[in-house]
């Protein structure tokens, strides 16, 4: 008698058919990126493709009627992930080479006997994405997959160790980051969610061992029933046998989903928590920030980098813990049923291994290539389009097409060498791979014969070289991933580790109004510059202001004019402190009080603006105007309206205050918009009101409208108006005339000379005269 439990070498059957190797997996589903592939990615088809499951989703039956999933997700996520590095808001994505994804295009099913090895080897047979085996190509046990590796490697390229800094300052602040920090930080993330991911790695022990006990059982299996001198242990039937291995099978499926389940939770949950994080994080930063940071990055750290880091911690992690644990169980297993096959397969499976790196690496390149140029493509065609009327207006279709078409002769060209090297890279790899199955067969059959081995633990030893070497190709896939959530990582640290210079969050800082404790009691609206020297952060050698002294009394009506460029914007941004003077460069006073020691919020909440090119919200009117004051009345919006003359317009559309204003308020016209924004800023009820008047935006009918509704306000000395400062950037003699104090900013970086409009133009030869004549 001999158990199933001990090596079996008395074995004399001949090889029969039964090494194993022909089995086949159902059809797969792919996903298929090519070339022609633009994948626009909006915040909001980011945030579908990385909510919908497609993972776990592909059953192929394996084996002993085992379920494999399979994921392709990883690699579309990767790739479209990848692509939004650096700010691309839609990219092409090329697919490497994958033969897979050119069958199932096709319709066909991959499958045939050439690859079978590599199915089997490719199958995660523990439902888990396993996103670096999925395209273990023909070579089978002993394929690095390198189009796993160049497709998700070159469709996130953009994602890898190096981020692409934004700016120098970004630049500064991560250089200095040692990986292990980097490492330990990325760790510390995730804290909250160690609960689950520990969990999850205790019910990857159960299921990995289960599935790493299945060829074993297999191979036992057979001899059991093709040598009836074999028993099974504990006397049980070979019906029963069937059973216990079929719960111990349900007991694997069981933690596999908990730890499926479990992983996926924990990845959803960081997601969730990096982005609502960082978001507050930009929300805060100073303007400065805004200026060296483009909104498209800003957008792909909240949306692609956040998805990254999570997914390297939760997913990746597990991923490449199981996969060292199946590379360790196989070998062991493999070196216990026969040291001297396993020997030989790894005398295969290394120069095998080696060529398919340095290929994959080569294919890599070219992809990386590849991307880059679609990634110029796409930028350009992206601007181009939104901006068609200026291409149109100028008559520079032909030119513009001429141009995109090189463009796109240089992709194709590339992409050409790529589908060869592609082409050769799969049929040398199937090649080698099936010669090494051959060798195998050889020297195994051989063993048989030589009843060193027994058919049953044959079979068993065929599927362990083939987890073997699914789960090295794992491993290599777990290090670059790790390395891009590392890099990822230090682009969601660099926001969220910045300091605004200006901080506003805080509850620090005296407060206007009487409700608050030891408060300053209400605004009077008194502005003081005295001193003022000032350059934007951005550009420190230009100094827009040298010695800048304005003094504007509380409830006065006073205009700002200047010649272009003069900084008659840059006063109303320093008055809101989007930025800060540095010290010895003068101060800003606010009824008497530095405007640094004032809580900024409770300041701009003081302060209401009307700028030049008013931003309204894709939502109703109603909504725009409550933006500034969620609590007013309806009676509040109807008087602001009214107001800004905004009433009538309003009332004959037929939704009237819900009526939808369109992206940016597209569907209003300039002047109507205008006089939303001014009767938002009014429902603030500041203390202090500035008007950008437009220049030139606004034909004369609207410009009539608009005019009416700030000279009324500026006119205007009715109870609730008449304390309200009132700043006006003017251009337009009415306005000027109207003003109880003008401040002409000169050529010297301050102000040349002040005084009511009749004042001024008595001056002869004054700067501010001469600009007025200029105007005309
Ligand atoms: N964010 C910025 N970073 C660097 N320089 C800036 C920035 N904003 C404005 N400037 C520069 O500061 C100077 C003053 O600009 P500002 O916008 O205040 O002029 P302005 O008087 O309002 O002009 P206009 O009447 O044309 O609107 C200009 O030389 C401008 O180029």
């Amino acid at each position: 008698m001999i158990s199933w439990f001990t090596k079996s070498k008395k074995n004399n059957q001949n090889l029969g058919g039964a090494g194993g190797a022909n089995y086949q997996t159902g059809s797969r589903r792919k996903i298929e990126l090519n070339s022609s592939t633009i994948i626009n990615i909006r915040d909001e088809q980011v945030q579908r493709i990385v909510g919908e499951d497609k993972g776990e989703d592909e059953l192929a039956p394996l084996i002993s009627g085992f379920k494999v999933f399979r994921n392709e997700y990883n690699q579309l996520e990767s790739a479209k992930l990848g692509a939004q590095r650096r700010g691309y808001s839609s990219v092409a994505t090329n697919n490497v080479a994958d033969p897979d994804s050119v069958d199932a295009k096709n319709g066909k099913s991959r499958k045939s006997s050439e690859d079978t090895m590599a199915t089997m080897a490719s199958q995660d047979s523990e439902g888990m994405p396993n996103s670096t085996n999925k395209d273990a190509g023909a070579a089978g046990v002993t394929t690095t997959p390198p189009t796993t590796e160049a497709g998700t490697t070159s469709t996130s390229k953009k994602a890898e160790p190096k981020p692409g800094y934004s700016s120098d300052e970004e630049k500064e602040l991560m250089k200095g980051l040692k990986s292990s920090t980097a490492w330990k930080r990325l760790l510390k993330l995730a804290k909250k969610e160690y609960r689950l991911l520990f969990g999850a790695v205790g019910l990857l022990f159960v299921s990995s061992s289960v599935t790493m006990s299945m060829p074993f059982f297999m191979g036992k299996v057979i001899d059991v029933v093709t040598k009836p001198e074999i028993t099974i242990p504990f006397g049980l039937t070979l019906n029963e046998m069937f059973g216990v291995l079929a719960s111990i099978f349900t007991v694997g499926a069981a933690a596999n989903f908990g730890r499926v389940y479990l992983i996926r939770l924990a990845g959803e949950k960081l997601i969730a928590r990096l982005r609502s994080k960082l978001y507050q994080s930009i929300l805060k930063q100073d303007m400065t920030f805004f200026e060296i940071n483009r909104t498209g990055d800003l957008v792909s750290r909240l949306t692609v980098d956040t998805t990254i880091v999570s997914k390297s911690i939760s997913q990746n992690l597990s991923d490449g813990l199981r996969s060292v644990v199946s590379v360790t169980a196989g070998l062991s297993m493999m070196l216990y049923m026969s040291p001297k096959l396993t020997m030989v397969m790894m005398l295969a499976v290394i120069p095998v291994a080696g060529y398919a790196v340095i290929y994959g690496r080569f294919i890599k390149r070219l992809t990386q290539k590849t991307q880059e140029a679609m990634g110029g493509i796409t930028k350009e065609a992206e601007e181009r389009l939104s901006n068609i009327r200026v291409v149109q207006a100028f008559g520079r279709e032909a030119e513009e097409a001429v141009s995109f078409k090189k463009a796109v002769d240089y992709v194709y060209q590339l992409g050409k060498k790529e589908a060869f090297a592609s082409g050769l890279f799969y049929g040398g790899n199937g090649f080698t791979g099936n010669m090494c199955i051959l060798m195998f067969l050889g020297v195994g059959g051989k063993m048989v014969l030589n009843n060193e081995i027994s058919i049953g633990d044959l079979s068993s030893f065929l599927l362990y070289t083939a987890f073997v070497g699914s789960s090295l190709a794992g491993l290599s896939s777990f290090f670059s991933e790790t390395m891009k959530g590392i890099g990822a990582s230090s682009r969601l640290f660099y926001v969220l580790e910045r300091n605004p210079k200006i901080d506003f969050n805080t509850d620090k800082g005296l407060k206007f109004g009487t409700d608050t404790p030891n408060g300053l009691g209400e605004c009077k609206g008194h502005i003081e510059f005295k001193n003022v020297k000032f350059s934007y952060p951005s550009r420190p050698d230009s100094l827009v202001f040298d010695n800048l002294n304005i003094d504007i009394k509380p409830g006065s009506r006073v205009a700002i004019a200047g010649p272009s460029g003069r900084g008659k914007s840059t006063i109303i941004s320093l008055l809101l402190r989007m930025y800060d003077l540095e010290n010895g460069n003068g101060q800003i006073l606010i009824d008497g009080i530095d405007l640094k020691q004032l809580n900024l919020n409770n300041w701009r909440s003081q302060v209401a603006i009307v700028p030049q090119e008013p931003v309204l919200f894709a939502t109703t009117i109603r909504n725009n105007l409550l933006y500034s004051s969620p609590n007013a009345t309806e009676q509040d919006l109807e008087h602001a309206l009214a107001q800004a003359n905004a009433a009538s317009f309003v009332s004959k559309f037929p939704k009237g205050l819900d009526t939808f204003v369109g992206e940016r308020g597209v569907s209003l016209s300039g002047g109507q918009k205008q006089r939303i924004a001014i009767a938002r800023a009014l429902l603030a009820k500041p203390s202090v009101l500035i008007l950008d008047e437009a220049t030139s935006a606004l034909d004369s009918q609207s410009e009539k409208s608009v005019q009416k509704a700030l000279d009324s306000l500026i006119t205007s000395h009715d109870s609730a108006d008449a304390n309200k400062t009132i700043i006006t950037i003017a251009h337009r003699a009415t306005t000027l005339q109207k003003s109880d104090l003008i401040f002409v900013l000169g050529e010297d970086g301050g102000i040349v000379e002040i005084g009511s409009y009749d004042d001024l133009m008595q001056i002869e030869n004054g700067f501010f005269k001469t600009l007025m004549s200029s105007h005309h």
